[in-house]
C-alpha cells in the first residue's frame, strides 16, 4: 500500500482527495492534516466518509509527513513551496494541487501570486502533471505540480490542433465557465449564494493567474509563441467547468479530419473522451469523475473550428487528476481508485 499524506483536509480538494482514495485498491491515507479543525475525526466534519477513515486531522508535522510514500498539498498558493522540498529530501514524493511550481519562468509566477518563489531548485525540477502530455516525466518525477482546473480544459481541448500546427497560433480564444467550488472553501462575500445564485459574470477579463499557465502549455504542444485570450467566467453551480475554445485553422480542408485527429490523439487517454462531431458536452456528464469531455464544431463555412471541452474542477481539475499522477509515480492502474461514472442528474 501506498502511505499518503494530505496537507489541507479540510477544503474542497482535500476531502476530494478522501473522497477518491476511500475506495482506492493501493492507497492509504495515514495522515490528514488541518491547523483550524486539528483534534477532529475526519469523518464528523465529513460524515460521507464516516466508516471510511478512522483518522483526525492533526497539526501539520514535518515529521510524520515525512514517514509517508507520497504527500499531496492541498493548500493555498505559498505553502507547498516552503514544505516540500524538506520532503522530498528525506524520500517522500510530492503532488502539489496548488500553482507553487507549475511556471517555469519565476519572475512571471512572482507578479501573479504576489511573494518571491521560496524554491528555485524544485520549481526547475518539477513535472507539470498533465498525463496526456508528460507522462513519461510524471513515472519518475519526486515533486508533480497538478495543473489548474482551467488550464486542463483548456490545454486538453487545444492540443491536437497546437501539436499538428493545424491554427493560427496567435489568435486562440478560451472562453470558459467554472462553478463556485473553484474558488476554495474558504469564505468569501463574492461566493455566497446569495451574491451568485440566479446570476453569471465574467471575471479576470484583463488577466487572470491561469492566463501565464495556459500561455506556457500551449506554447509547449505549439513549439513557438502563441497568443491567446482566455477569459474566466463564474457559474451558479458547485461543480464543473466548460471551456469553448476558438481557433482559426490554416487551410480549411483540414475540417474533414478534424474529428479522426482528435480520436487518434486521445485513443490510448483513459481519461479523455472525444465525443461525436457537433455534441455539446455538459458539466453534469463529468461531475465526481476524472473525465474530460470534449467535442468538434465548425459554424457554416467558417474558418475557425470551436471546441468545447468540460470537467469537473475538483477532479480531473484537481484531486483526480492528482490521483491519476501518483498511480503513474508509483507504477501502477493509472485508473485505479478513478474508474466511477460521472453523477446523473
Ligand atoms: N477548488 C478547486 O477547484 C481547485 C483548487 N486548486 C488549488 O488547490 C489548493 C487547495 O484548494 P481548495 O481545496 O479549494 O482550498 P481551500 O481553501 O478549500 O482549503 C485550503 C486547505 O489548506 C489548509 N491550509 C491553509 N493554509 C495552510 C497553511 N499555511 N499550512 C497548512 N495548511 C493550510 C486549510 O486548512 P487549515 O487552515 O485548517 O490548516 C484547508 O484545509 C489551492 O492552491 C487551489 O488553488 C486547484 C485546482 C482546482
Ligand atoms: C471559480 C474560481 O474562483 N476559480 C478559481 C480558479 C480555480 C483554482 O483553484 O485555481 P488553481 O487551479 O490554480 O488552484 C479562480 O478563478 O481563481
Amino acid at each position: 500500500m501506498i502511505k499518503v499524506g494530505i496537507v489541507g483536509g479540510t477544503g474542497y480538494t482535500g476531502v476530494e482527495l478522501l473522497r477518491i482514495l476511500a475506495t482506492h485498491p493501493q492507497a492509504e491515507v495515514t495522515m490528514i492534516t488541518s491547523r483550524s479543525e486539528a483534534g477532529q475525526p475526519v469523518a464528523d466534519m465529513y460524515p460521507n466518509l464516516r466508516g471510511y477513515f478512522d483518522l483526525e486531522f492533526t497539526e501539520p508535522d514535518e515529521e510524520r509527513l515525512a514517514a509517508c510514500d507520497l504527500v499531496f498539498f492541498a493548500t493555498p498558493h505559498g505553502v507547498a513551496m516552503r514544505t516540500a522540498p524538506k520532503l522530498i529530501a528525506a524520500g517522500t514524493r510530492v503532488v502539489d494541487l496548488s500553482a507553487d511550481f507549475r511556471i517555469r519562468d519565476l519572475d512571471v509566477w512572482a507578479a501573479w501570486y504576489g511573494m518571491p518563489h521560496e524554491s528555485v531548485e524544485w520549481a526547475e525540477k518539477a513535472v507539470y502533471g498533465l498525463p496526456e502530455v508528460f507522462r513519461d516525466q510524471i513515472r519518475d518525477a519526486k515533486l508533480v505540480a497538478n495543473p489548474g482546473c482551467y488550464p486542463t480544459a483548456v490545454q486538453l481541448g487545444f492540443l491536437p490542433l497546437l501539436e499538428k500546427g493545424l491554427v493560427d497560433p496567435s489568435r486562440l480564444i478560451a472562453d470558459a465557465k467554472s462553478g463556485a467550488s473553484g474558488a476554495g472553501r474558504q469564505g468569501k462575500i463574492g461566493m455566497l449564494h446569495g451574491e451568485i445564485g440566479e446570476s453569471f459574470k465574467a471575471y479576470g477579463a484583463s488577466g487572470h493567474r491561469h492566463l501565464p499557465e495556459i500561455r506556457q502549455g500551449l506554447e509547449i504542444a505549439a513549439g513557438g509563441r502563441v497568443g491567446v485570450t482566455f477569459v474566466p467566467h463564474l457559474l451558479p453551480m458547485i461543480r464543473g467547468i466548460e471551456a469553448t475554445l476558438y481557433a482559426e485553422v490554416r487551410d480549411p480542408a483540414i475540417f474533414d479530419t478534424l474529428q479522426s485527429l482528435y480520436e487518434e490523439r486521445f485513443a490510448n487517454e483513459p481519461f479523455v473522451d472525444v465525443m461525436p462531431y457537433g455534441a455539446h458536452p455538459e458539466t453534469r456528464s463529468v461531475r465526481g469523475a476524472n473525465h474530460c469531455r470534449m467535442a468538434l464544431h465548425r459554424q457554416e463555412n467558417s474558418p475557425v473550428v470551436i471546441v468545447s471541452s468540460v470537467i469537473d474542477n475538483l477532479v480531473k481539475g484537481a484531486a483526480g487528476q492528482a490521483v491519476q499522477n501518483m498511480n503513474i509515480m508509483f507504477g501502477i492502474d493509472e485508473t485505479a481508485g478513478l474508474d466511477a461514472p460521472a453523477l446523473l442528474p
